[in-house]
């Protein structure tokens, strides 16, 4: 079977996805786009050979759209992502799932009434070559029990739209979902401490930050994020257990060796580093879609992040320790796929 795909939001990972949709993974076409601007939904729709819509009710309610990919901005999520649930259609959503908690749990009870899992949320870390290798260690007992979580989340710059909260809501929100995952446990605490801030930066942005967690097994997790570094895009994870240690690769690079050094190129953005990792998530999902359902990770893994981004916001504000207040996971969300 093929699966008609309908993507709302033609701007650059909407592009990506629809670009990877065409000529990447198997099993799918991308026949509708849409988007507020129409002049970038007609540029995109042609390049898939697909038709353009009016606007996100429509694609989700077009006999030809059977599964929907939502990369719109993150205001314009929840509405898309409710009406696909309402429509029985599954949906994958770019991050964030919504921007408000409240939304996130709209979504979860729409999901819920509807009976079986529809949404995927785009937290692509989890099918991540180097991130899958360190879980399977940690799940079994490679470097015992984990004790703590050192991360860091560098961006070379930001544009100066970028505020303070966006660095978590915009960029530790990977890092919180991949150590809730790869720890398979919850963040109950968020705190942030704030170094001396860089001087390429904007008067507005605290950079960098330095974010505190800690989760319901007592385990430890700072996370790094420093997006003005200059020097590169660099994602870093190493988890501390009982008798040893795992760490994250770097992406395989060639050694250059030469005018007396021996190095590797530093990636300069994102895209390059986790391109196989959205190859397979959304190749996940469209096997998912096919048979009317959705992989990975869910719209309780979207609404947790949601909760513990609050959280950590809030600290930024206050200095001090702010619980999250995630809940149980129902048994509704009980992991069914090994790994993910
Ligand atoms: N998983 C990942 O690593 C990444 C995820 N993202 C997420 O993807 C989403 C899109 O990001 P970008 O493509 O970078 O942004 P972008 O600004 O390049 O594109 C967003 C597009 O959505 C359109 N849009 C806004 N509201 C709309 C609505 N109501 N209906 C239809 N179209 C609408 C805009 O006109 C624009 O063309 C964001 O939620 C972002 O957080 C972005 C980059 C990486
Ligand atoms: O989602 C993403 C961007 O929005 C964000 O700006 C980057 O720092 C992330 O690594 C990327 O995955």
């Amino acid at each position: 079977m093929t699966v008609n795909v309908g993507v709302i939001g033609a701007g650059m990972i909407g592009a990506d996805h629809t670009r990877r949709l065409g000529t990447v993974v198997s099993g799918a076409r991308v026949t509708a786009v849409t988007d507020i601007d129409a002049d970038r939904a007609a540029a995109l729709a042609a390049t898939a050979g697909a038709r353009v819509l009016p606007g996100d009710l429509e694609l989700i309610g077009a006999d030809d759209v059977d599964a929907v990919l939502v990369a719109s901005w993150g205001p314009a999520h929840a509405r898309s992502v409710l009406a696909a649930v309402e429509a029985g259609k599954p949906v994958f959503c770019e991050k964030p799932l919504a921007t408000t908690a409240e939304d996130c749990l709209r979504v979860v009870e729409a999901e819920q009434r509807h009976g079986s899992r529809l949404v995927q949320v785009g937290f692509m870390r989890r099918y991540d070559a180097g991130y899958r290798e360190m879980k399977r260690i940690i799940d079994e007992g490679g470097i015992g029990a984990p004790l703590m979580v050192h991360c860091a989340h560098r961006n070379p710059s930001v544009p100066e739209s970028y505020h303070s909260a966006m660095a978590t809501h915009d960029t530790a929100v990977h890092e919180i979902d991949a150590v809730r995952w790869l720890l398979s446990d919850e963040i109950v605490s968020a705190q942030v401490l704030t170094p001396r801030r860089t001087s390429h930066r904007f008067e507005h942005l605290q950079d960098p930050q330095i974010m505190l967690f800690e989760t319901a097994g007592g385990a430890r997790i700072d996370v790094e994020v420093f997006v003005n570094c200059r020097y590169g895009y660099d994602i870093r994870c190493e988890a501390v257990g009982e008798t040893g240690t795992v760490s994250l690769p770097d992406p395989a690079r060639p050694v250059v060796r030469g005018g007396g050094r021996a190095g590797t190129a530093v990636l300069q953005d994102w895209k390059k580093r986790f391109a196989a990792a959205y190859d397979d998530e959304i190749q996940d999902w469209v096997a998912a879609a096919a048979t009317g359902g959705a992989a990975g990770p869910d719209a309780w893994d979207g609404y947790a992040a949601a909760m513990i981004c609050d959280a950590t916001v809030e600290a930024l504000g206050s200095g001090g320790v702010v619980a999250t207040g995630v809940k149980d996971r129902p048994a509704f969300y009980a992991r069914e796929e090994a790994g993910r």
